[in-house]
């Protein structure tokens, strides 16, 4: 399967990139990760809720422009849907089986995702209903398709 990972913004922080390399190099076997980073737009301190839709809707532009043609696309937003570990695990699975072995999950910068990736997505996933850092989701994100991957394949991994 290859998997694509659309984000908007880089990672700053040392200990994130330590950890996304860790799943980076755990996924290999698994999976081709491809992660693709797109600059964030930047937001004036004092942007109006029109210039922030302006803002979403050019990252967005980028985002759609990376997506490949015929890739399942699955953006994280706060409003999808919930899923457990192995929910997605069967997803993951039922889109291989299906011949869909391309997907694509997108991650938004701090504006979130513009209405036309989310329209563009075949299914929003929500990780709950608390907002994370758009660096952190990228590690949380990697560690479930890893989980997902061991799931499917019945291979131990902590609970
Ligand atoms: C800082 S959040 C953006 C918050 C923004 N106010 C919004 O409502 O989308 C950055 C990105 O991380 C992802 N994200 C953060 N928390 C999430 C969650 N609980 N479930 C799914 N995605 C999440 C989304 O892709 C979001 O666009």
């Amino acid at each position: 399967m290859q998997i694509d990972i659309i984000a908007v913004g880089k990672i700053k922080e040392k200990y994130l990139n330590l950890g996304i390399e860790e799943f980076r190099k755990r996924l290999s076997s698994y999976c081709k990760l491809n992660i693709i980073e797109i600059p964030d737009e930047r937001t004036p301190d004092n942007a109006s809720p029109s210039e922030e839709e302006y803002i979403k809707e050019r990252e967005g532009e980028k985002i759609i422009a990376k997506i490949r043609d015929g890739s399942y696309v699955i953006p994280l937003a706060l409003t999808g849907k919930m899923l457990s570990s192995e929910e997605l695990a069967e997803k993951m699975n039922k889109l291989a089986i299906s011949g869909n072995s391309h997907v694509t999950f997108v991650i938004g910068g701090s504006l979130g995702l513009s209405n036309s990736v989310l329209q563009r997505g075949n299914f929003q996933l929500s990780f709950s209903r608390m907002t994370f850092p758009h660096q952190l989701m990228r590690l949380i994100l990697l560690e479930q398709i890893y989980r997902g991957f061991r799931i499917n394949r019945g291979e131990p991994y902590h609970k």
